[in-house]
């Protein structure tokens, strides 16, 4: 079965969320894509509002993971992070995506669109969907750890 994929940002990474969204759309191993907002460049909704809704439906099982875009990419997943049960992350380059999956399973991945050129973030987002947290790797005790400290 596909991953189902939460897209969501403000008005500074809308134009990115849009170019995504349209990937993820067309890629054959997502079931569903759903977006979160905003709805334009004239939405103002703020990014903290979107990230933890996306966060809430990763976390309440609606969703696989969540892709979120904001100017830099950071407030999205400070906010995301304030989710119970979400592990956020900001990256960038090919390496910090892989491992925010192989060894952090990180859910959510958070870019900024004032950051990353457009191809590398689709570059990144294709890899993204490919990758699989292995929970008999030695990664797992760690983030168990952290699911620990949070009370799970
Ligand atoms: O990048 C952002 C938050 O991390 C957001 O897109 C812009 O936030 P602002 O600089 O507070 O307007």
């Amino acid at each position: 079965m596909g991953l189902k994929i939460v897209v969501g940002g403000d008005n500074a990474g809308f134009n990115y969320k849009e170019a995504l969204k349209a990937d993820l759309e067309a890629d054959e191993r997502v079931d569903e894509v759903i977006d979160v907002g905003v709805t334009g460049t004239d939405d103002d909704t703020y990014y903290p509002n979107v990230a933890t809704a996306a966060g809430e439906k990763v976390s309440g099982g609606e969703a696989d993971r969540a892709l979120l875009i904001c100017g830099t990419g950071l407030g999205v997943a400070i906010s995301a992070n304030k989710v119970k049960g979400i592990r956020a992350v900001t990256a960038h380059d090919i390496y910090s995506v892989q491992r925010s999956v192989l060894s952090n399973n990180a859910q959510v991945l958070c870019m900024g669109e004032r950051v990353v050129g457009l191809e590398l973030a689709r570059t990144l987002v294709k890899e993204w969907v490919g990758l699989e947290f292995d929970p008999n790797s030695s990664s797992a005790a760690k983030v168990d750890a952290i699911c620990a400290y949070e009370g799970d």
